[in-house]
């Protein structure tokens, strides 16, 4: 019940409606044992001595119970469902809550497809028996306990030889839970994995599609589908097991009773009445020994989703906000970004970053070359604080990053990522998608700036066009643009590109860029780039080597200097003059 427990704050809310539900099944029970009753008064009050005219009184009486008692389980339905329904909402914003405030770290490692099966089969577990299998645990003892009091208020030596195989009863549905458990358990991660290759499979379609590997695909996918079919029929073998023993046992206690209460009846120790009664009592006690089977799969079976729930809920949050963190007045951000030795690794790697300084003044451009995995775009993530740092010191304006508002700090930066990620919706919410209160002038603006505006245009729904999931119907190249103009639109006092002109050509590159330089006086920007072309115009460029910063200056200064910036100059360059004529082209052309 430790899961339950650490629900409760998500239910206990709510305890009217769980009351009340509780109540109305509690109600309807004890009317239940009014037909018992019932029987006993008709064969020994009418039929035995042949009173018939009380006959359509006790049909009228019958008749009244019965109604009553399905108004009185509507009512149990109805609290019951309401409970679960709002249960269920508060935990899906919980746990959707939960997941935006999850650092980068977790996201590292997190699968989509078991948290979408967490927060769908998992709470929809957790939400059938917040609503109903509470009540009708309860109401489980409640009708062995009822139908136990009335049974030995007619005859309790009866009804202790009746009742002897209870025990053994209780035994094997008790064993049962222990074995299901773990069987749900598995079966629970068998979906998500399978959701996982689903998932998986649906977002990298055109990888595996390119690749010619639908087979490995589906070899994959059907050995997760095995596994869980494997789990479902192991629960179904334990189901298999379970109910002839328990329908085994019920029929013993049956048998028993009938030969025991039969011999009573004829020694004229209880009427025939009593015996009839006793015996649909004896169903009383059975029914709910049988339920319980379901109940403790319905128990055992949100008990395992409630830990995957609690799982995520109770998930560290790696990066969050100091007690009473600076929120920076936007007024009189300058953007003066420095690095003070900053060595980073990621978890269980080697170092990413070693003691790394750096010092973007407002209104600098840094730019950061450097081969792939040398640490350029970890300076990016340290400096947005996806992760925190353990050696070193970052500062915005003389503050260290740790002490601010992650928000406040994150508002103030703009990122235009390595791989775009745009939204499926309009290209202009997409673009609008980082400020609240934005006007169709500023949209087509930032898009201008980002040479996004024209090729948009071009499109037939203009600014309205959905675009796919993922930016799926558009070229690499549009996609950086619009991300761009996605930044742009922010009017961030940092500006970050992570390679974020990789895709689109030359001459868009140096619009672009000239929209920039325009848009980003006084501003602090970072670029990393792979094109020497990129980064030329920076006022520092700074080259990363194996996380260490090798090299620094500007690149007037660097091409003459022998290290990896000139090696890269003159890949790209010296023995292609004509490229280097180009881009001079390419930038007369823009500033004309
Ligand atoms: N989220 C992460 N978790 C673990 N290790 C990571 C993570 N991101 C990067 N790394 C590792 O840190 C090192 C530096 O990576 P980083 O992404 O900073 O390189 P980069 O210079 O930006 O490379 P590229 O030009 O290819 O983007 C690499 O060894 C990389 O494998």
């Amino acid at each position: 019940m430790d899961v339950f427990r650490q629900l409760k704050p998500f239910y206990w809310v709510e305890r009217r409606s769980l009351i009340a539900s509780i109540a109305f099944l509690i109600c309807a029970t004890a009317l239940g044992l009014v037909y018992p009753n019932l029987l006993r008064v008709l064969i020994d009050k009418v039929i035995v001595p042949k009173t018939f005219e009380w006959v359509p009184a006790l049909s009228l009486a019958v008749v009244g119970v019965v109604s009553l008692k399905g108004g009185l389980q509507f009512l149990h339905g109805f609290f019951g469902g309401r409970l679960g329904n709002r249960v269920a909402f508060r935990l899906r914003n919980a746990c959707y809550t939960k997941l935006q405030s999850l650092s980068f770290q977790y996201y590292d490692t997190a699968k989509t497809g078991d948290l979408m099966s967490r927060l769908t089969a998992d709470l929809e577990a957790v939400r059938n028996f917040i609503a109903f299998g509470f009540a009708q645990i309860f109401n489980m003892f409640l009708m062995i306990i009822f139908g136990a009091a009335m049974m030995f208020s007619i005859h309790w030596q009866l009804t202790l030889i009746t009742l002897v195989t209870m025990p053994v009863l209780v035994f094997v549905a008790l064993r049962f839970e222990k074995l299901i458990h773990p069987a749900f358990r598995e079966m629970r991660q068998a979906m998500s994995h399978l959701t996982t290759a689903v998932q998986e499979n649906i977002t990298g379609v055109r990888t595996v599609k390119s690749f010619a590997r639908e087979s490995f695909e589906m070899d994959k996918f059907s050995t997760r589908s095995a596994a869980y079919k494997q789990n479902q029929i192991a629960a179904s073998g334990l189901w298999g097991r379970f109910f002839p023993v328990m329908e085994l046992l019920a029929s013993v206690c049956a048998v028993i009773l009938l030969v025991a209460g039969g011999t009573l009846v004829i020694r004229g120790s209880i009427t025939l009445g009593e015996m009839v009664a006793f015996f649909s009592m004896l169903w009383y006690i059975i029914n709910p020994m049988w339920a319980m089977g379901f109940l403790i799969n319905n128990y055992t079976q949100s008990k395992a989703s409630g830990e995957r729930l609690l799982e995520l809920l109770n998930e560290y949050v790696h990066v969050k906000d100091v007690e009473s963190p600076t929120i920076l007045d936007e007024s009189k951000i300058e953007g003066h970004v420095q690095f003070h030795n900053v060595t980073f690794n990621y978890a269980d790697k080697a170092p990413a970053l070693t003691n790394v300084d750096i010092d973007a003044k407002p209104g600098m451009v840094i730019g950061m070359l450097g081969g792939t995995g040398s640490g350029k775009s970890t300076v990016i993530q340290l400096l947005m604080r996806a992760y925190n740092i353990k050696t070193g010191k970052i500062t915005l304006d003389g503050e260290d990053i740790r002490n601010l508002s992650i928000e406040s700090l994150r508002s103030q930066i703009a990122t235009v990522f390595q791989e775009t990620f745009l939204f499926s919706c309009s290209i202009r919410d997409n673009i609008a998608y980082a400020i609240k209160d934005v006007t169709m002038d500023q949209i087509i603006e930032a898009a201008k700036l980002a040479k996004a505006h024209d090729f948009i245009m071009e499109l037939p729904e203009g600014y309205d066009t959905i675009v796919g999931e993922r930016g799926m119907g558009l070229s690499g190249g549009q996609k950086q643009r619009i991300a761009i103009a996605r930044a742009l639109i922010k009017n961030p006092r940092i500006l970050i590109l992570d390679d974020a002109t990789s895709a689109v050509d030359m001459e868009t590159e140096h619009e672009i860029q000239a929209g920039f330089s325009e848009l980003m006086a006084g501003r602090t920007t970072f670029i990393i780039a792979h094109r020497i072309s990129s980064l030329r115009h920076a006022d520092e460029i700074l080259v990363f080597d194996n996380g260490h910063v090798v090299q620094r200056g500007k690149h007037e200064q660097l091409v003459k200097e022998a290290g990896p910036y000139q090696d890269t100059y003159n890949i790209q360059y010296a023995d292609r003059p004509s490229v280097a004529t180009a881009e001079l082209a390419a930038e007369r052309r823009v500033a004309q």
